[in-house]
């Protein structure tokens, strides 16, 4: 009887405050391995993540796994990159000031560190994705068994039947790059969307914040201190006392499935218009007279429901036990 085999994770992240979060917990789990990050811009620019993602290892003190620097630019290289500096601060961390980290990023782009761990681990790889999906639509034009070799790709990305956070169309990590989303969910692989229709569920209150403050644990205060501008900005735009965990939350679908409830059908990105962005879902369940821009298109997984209060606690536990 063997010990269970952790999972392996990749991080593709743009920290981000929630991003920072989900990075930490995600050190924080025995039933996972970290085994690489790699960088996108949409909380900010690429640059500034990859220095973010070096800042956050070297404060876990985890500089053993690698970061690959991602695409500075859209998959069609056109699309003006929106940056939420607003929602994060100007250093992507609450505006903190922080050191520059000692580290540097791996040679390897992520597109191809991406295709090159799939490889080794064929089928053992679960692809955390947390912000504009740009690295994977091109680690599946690199590689076009990238799809298949990849384990699973957790996507936060979407707004399943409710408003955006961009617009009311569109989520921000599916706005930042349609094209390079909608080639991800109709690529074949084992694609599981977390939409803000589950993650807007999850928040981690004003209260919660004060425990991780008080709580006198390493990760408890830096979250608390970095929080502060996230804080102020769902006060002030959503009119909430408390953050939506959308990174942690997409996190923990990777670690924990059970803790949230799935449906299953095609889904497709709107590239074009004033609903550029959209993700629209069809429950296969329903079939159609003609043939449409979602037949025949691979079956991807949807979230539905989360036990927001199990996700919370789990958060605040592996924020401070240590
Ligand atoms: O109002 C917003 N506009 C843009 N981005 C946001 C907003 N709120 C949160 N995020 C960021 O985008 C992802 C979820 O869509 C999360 O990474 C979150 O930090």
């Amino acid at each position: 009887m063997g010990m269970v085999e952790k999972k392996k994770i990749i991080i593709d992240t743009d920290p981000g405050v929630d991003d920072a979060m989900a990075i930490f917990v995600a050190l924080r789990s025995p039933e996972v391995e970290v085994i690489g990050l790699t960088t996108i811009f949409g909380n900010v620019y690429t640059t500034l993540a990859t220095r973010n993602a070096l800042h956050l290892l070297e404060f876990a003190e985890r500089t053993d796994i690698p970061v690959a620097e991602g695409s500075h630019v859209t998959i069609n290289k056109t699309t003006k990159l929106r940056i939420a500096d607003f929602v994060h601060g100007a250093d992507g961390l609450g505006n903190q000031n922080f050191p520059s980290p000692k580290g540097r990023q791996i040679d390897q782009s992520a597109p191809a560190f991406l295709v090159e761990q799939a490889n080794l681990n064929p089928g053992k790889v679960t692809l955390v994705a947390l912000g504009p999906l740009t690295n994977i639509a091109l680690a599946i034009q690199l590689d076009p068994e990238f799809s298949k070799k990849i384990g699973q790709i957790v996507v936060l990305g979407g707004a399943f039947l409710v408003n955006g956070n961009v617009n009311p169309a569109a989520e921000a990590n599916i706005f930042g790059d349609p094209e390079a989303a909608d080639m991800v969910f109709t690529s074949g692989a084992d694609v599981l969307a977390v939409g803000l229709n589950v993650t807007h569920q999850v928040l981690l209150t004003d209260a919660d914040r004060d425990t991780l403050a008080q709580s006198g644990r390493k990760f408890g205060q830096y979250m608390s201190k970095i929080l502060g501008f996230y804080y102020s900005y769902h006060h002030d735009s959503y009119g909430v006392q408390g953050v939506y965990l959308h990174d942690p939350t997409t996190l923990l679908a990777a670690v924990n499935p059970s803790l949230l409830t799935y449906t299953e059908g095609v889904v497709r990105v709107q590239t074009t218009g004033i609903m550029r962005g959209l993700t629209m879902f069809h429950n296969s369940n329903r079939r159609f007279e003609e043939l449409t821009e979602w037949s025949n298109k691979p079956i991807v997984k949807v979230a539905v429901t989360v036990d927001a209060a199990a996700v919370v606690k789990l958060v605040m536990e592996r924020l401070m036990n240590s």
